[in-house]
Formats: C-alpha cells, structure tokens, sequence
C-alpha cells in the first residue's frame, strides 16, 4: 500500500499551533495570551518551561517551510495566534501580527503547500480573559471580529479554514478539570464555555458564508472511540454517558443543531439555570464543508456510580505512547466511518494523528522507529476506511517539530523533526521524517 493508492487529491500535510511553535511571546506588538499568563504562573508546567521562545518559529519560519518542502508535504496545518493580531483582543490591530501571516500563508503558496489555518488553538488574549473570557458573550463578538478580520486579510489565498480546535479541550480541559488555560475547575463555567464556543462558530461559519469567500470552513474535535470494558448493562451505559461528553457534546450541535439528551438531562439536573440558553445551540449548526478529526487514542471505561458520568476510565494491556496512551490504530478507522454513517456525508480531514515517543539522539540520528509503526497503522486504518466509502481528504501528522506540549512543558516530543533545546533550536529528521519522505515519494509500501 503506497501513497498512490490514496486519492490522487489526497492532502498530506503536518500540523502545528501558534503558541506551541512561535516564541516570540511579547514581540512585534504581541498582546499577552491566557497561555503566557497560565505557563508564567509557577507550578503548572511540569518542566516550569514557557512558550515565550519555544521554537522560535517567528523569526524561522521560512526555514521551517524548507522542512516541509523537503518532506514532500502538499499542505501544512497551522493556528493563527489572536493577540498577535489583536493584542487587547479586540479594537486596535498589530499590523506586524498580520504581516507574519501574510508572509507565512505568501511562502507557503511559493512552495506549492497548501495552507489549513486554524482561528483558534486556545491561545485567547488575556485581556479577554480578564472579562470572563469564553463565559462571556462579549467574547463570542470579539472572536467574530477577529475571524473577519482574518477572512478579509488571507480569504483570498487561504482555502481551507478551521474555526476553533478541540472545543473539549478548550471548555472541559481548561475549565472543569482546570489542566489548561486559564486552569478554572468548575463544570457550570465548562458548560457555558463549551456553549459560548459552539455558538461563535456558528456564527463565524455564518459570516464567512457572507464574504462569498472562495474557500471552504469547518471546525476540528478531539474525538475518540468509547469502549465498554464488558459488555454489562452498567458498563455499556458507562460509554454511552462518556460518549456523550467526549464527543457528541460538540458533534450533536455542529451537525443537528441540540446537545445529546442523555447527558443534557443529567446536567439539568444539576444545573437547572442551564436549560435557559441551551436551546440557542440551534446556532451552532451551520452547514459546514468539512469536519477535522484529530485522532489520539480510544477510552475504554466501566461503570463508576460515583461519577456523574457513571463512568470511569479503565486502562488496558497494550502498547502506549510517552502521553501514557494506549496505541489502538483500528480506532482511527472506527471513527471515520462512525462520522461518516452518523453524521455524514461530508468530507473529513485527519487533522491531527501522532504520538510522542522518548527520542533519544543516538550516534547522531533518532531512531524513533515506534513513530513510523504508529503512523504506519495509522495510515492504513485510514486508508481502510476510504476504502469503505469515506470521503477523507487530508491527512496532517502531529507535528512537524517537537514542541510546547502544554502542560508537559518540553518533556514530550511529538515531532517527525527533534528541536535541539541545548543547541540553538536546531532541527534533525528523525527516522520518521526520512520514512515519510519516501512515503510522499512513493518509494516505500505500508506493508
Ligand atoms: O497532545 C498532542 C496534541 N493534541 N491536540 C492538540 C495539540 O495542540 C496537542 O499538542
């Protein structure tokens, strides 16, 4: 199985975000994001690194675009950081911050690569934030502002659009379990989050219909396959209730319109004032061209009486990655063809597929031979679910580089490139990337 065997059409490109490659943290007229301000605050970065200079992707991003040239890539996932270009969030724009993007998106057509931009991977102005950032509806305005300002600047050279990545990271994540910006650990506060995003992108949906722009908008989620441990009633309701809040909580909304009602009913139990706006979700559901699908792991869960959620995660026997995930590369195929028979037909993009692994540089290469099995399975089970019928139409490995993983800090490495942090940032092709060369060249079979 060789890359011809994907559509001919078939994009293959690698996936970054803005604050997890730029640096360049408070230059150029840069506002302050809730990320600085989060991986500034002692004690929640477990390395107690920052993203003020991470990759230094700022100042090397040509060089960086030499690197996916040279992998061969047809196109290239990134976000775009809002406080670059609205440093208060909203009023005065960085001109600088819209210059960077331009010679960006400019560079990146030069070199014959598809652009995939992202509006949002999570790095909101602090200043927002300072206001409720996502509980508040000023928010929601300030975002449209932003995205048109965007649609306006690169609508003409950028034709594929995702307005926000992993709503479930940016509403459950960062405000019920508090382990991302801005750290909140309250599920009333999550929940209106999740509904304040979900309707921005509706509505940005909305608006970039109205620009007649020439190119297509969606939006990426996290999503995984949910397993019960047993077949038993108990567990089997487990995953449903897990289902619900890993996926269906945002997929039911962007597709019908409404919230699954075997988990809305449990929190308007909880929260009775929340049936007053759940209703105005309707919103969210504007048409859009394509859904991004970035694709990890799976959950197996068992019964928990204790959770709200009945439910609690169960690890199994397996091969797992340096993120401790259980390597399940039939799960990328199973949720393809669930988008596909549930929610579809529309076309999909791997957005997001890749694995951190301890890599190690080694008489001078990094033998990161688990990532080439992983992303070769990966490859294969997305190719089998083509094969039945799926309309996937992009794949982007996470990530070009190593770089900011978040909460990990610097300890986890995602990248088909190593980053030198004790020389300079410098970037070495580990094995993977050399392997994924030849793939996009057709010169190696999956097999
Ligand atoms: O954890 C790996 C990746 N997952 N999706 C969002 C990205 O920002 C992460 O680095």
């Amino acid at each position: 199985m060789k890359r011809e065997m994907f559509p001919s059409d078939f994009l293959w490109g690698v996936a970054t975000a803005s604050y997890q490659i730029e640096g360049a943290y408070n230059e150029d007229g840069k506002g302050e994001s809730i990320w600085d301000r989060f991986a500034h605050t002692p004690g929640k970065i477990k390395d107690g690194t920052t993203g003020d200079v991470a990759c230094d992707h700022y100042h090397r991003y040509r060089e960086d675009i030499a690197l996916l040239k040279e992998l061969g890539v047809n196109s290239y996932r990134f976000s775009v950081s809002w406080p670059r270009i609205f440093p208060c969030g909203k009023g005065e724009v960085n001109q600088k911050g819209l210059d960077f993007y331009n010679a960006l998106v400019d560079e990146l057509l030069k070199q014959g690569i598809k652009p995939l931009l992202t509006l949002y991977h999570w790095d909101l102005p602090q200043p927002l934030q300072f206001h409720g950032g996502w509980t508040n509806t000023d928010t929601v305005q300030a975002f449209l502002e932003y995205a048109m300002l965007l649609f306006k600047t690169l609508g003409d050279r950028v034709e594929l659009w995702a307005t926000f990545n992993e709503p479930w990271c940016i509403s459950f994540l960062s405000h019920e379990l508090g382990e991302h910006a801005p750290g909140i650990k309250d599920r009333r506060t999550a929940l209106q989050v999740a509904h304040n995003v979900l309707v921005a992108h509706g509505k940005a949906v909305k608006a970039f219909r109205g620009k007649n722009l020439p190119g297509k908008i969606g939006i990426v989620l996290n999503l995984y396959p949910v397993h019960p441990l047993s077949e038993s009633e108990q567990d089997k309701e487990a995953a449903t209730l897990s289902d619900c809040y890993r996926n269906r909580w945002f997929l039911d909304p962007v597709f019908k319109g409404k919230y699954p009602e075997e988990l809305l009913s449990v929190y308007q139990k909880l929260y009775g004032d929340f049936a007053k706006d759940y209703e105005s979700i309707q919103v969210a559901s504007e048409k859009m061209d394509f859904l991004g699908v970035n694709y990890y792991s799976r959950e197996v869960v068992s019964y928990d009486p204790k959770s709200i959620l009945k439910s609690k995660t169960v690890k199994v026997e397996g091969k797992r990655t340096d993120m401790d995930w259980e390597i399940y590369p039939q799960g990328i195929q199973e949720i393809l063809v669930r988008i596909n028979r549930e929610y579809g037909p529309i076309d999909l993009y791997v957005t997001e597929n890749g694995a951190a692994f301890k890599d190690e540089m080694k008489n001078g290469k990094i033998q990161d031979y688990e990532r080439i099995d992983f992303l070769k399975e990966h490859f294969k089970n997305t190719y089998y679910a083509i094969q039945q019928g799926v309309p996937v139409k992009g794949y982007f490995v996470w990530s070009l580089m190593d770089n900011f993983e978040w909460a990990h800090g610097y300890s986890k490495r995602f990248g088909l490139f190593y980053v030198d942090y004790n020389d300079n940032l410098k970037r070495i092709p580990k094995e993977s990337a050399r392997w994924f060369k030849k793939f996009l060249n057709n010169e190696i079979s999956l097999e």
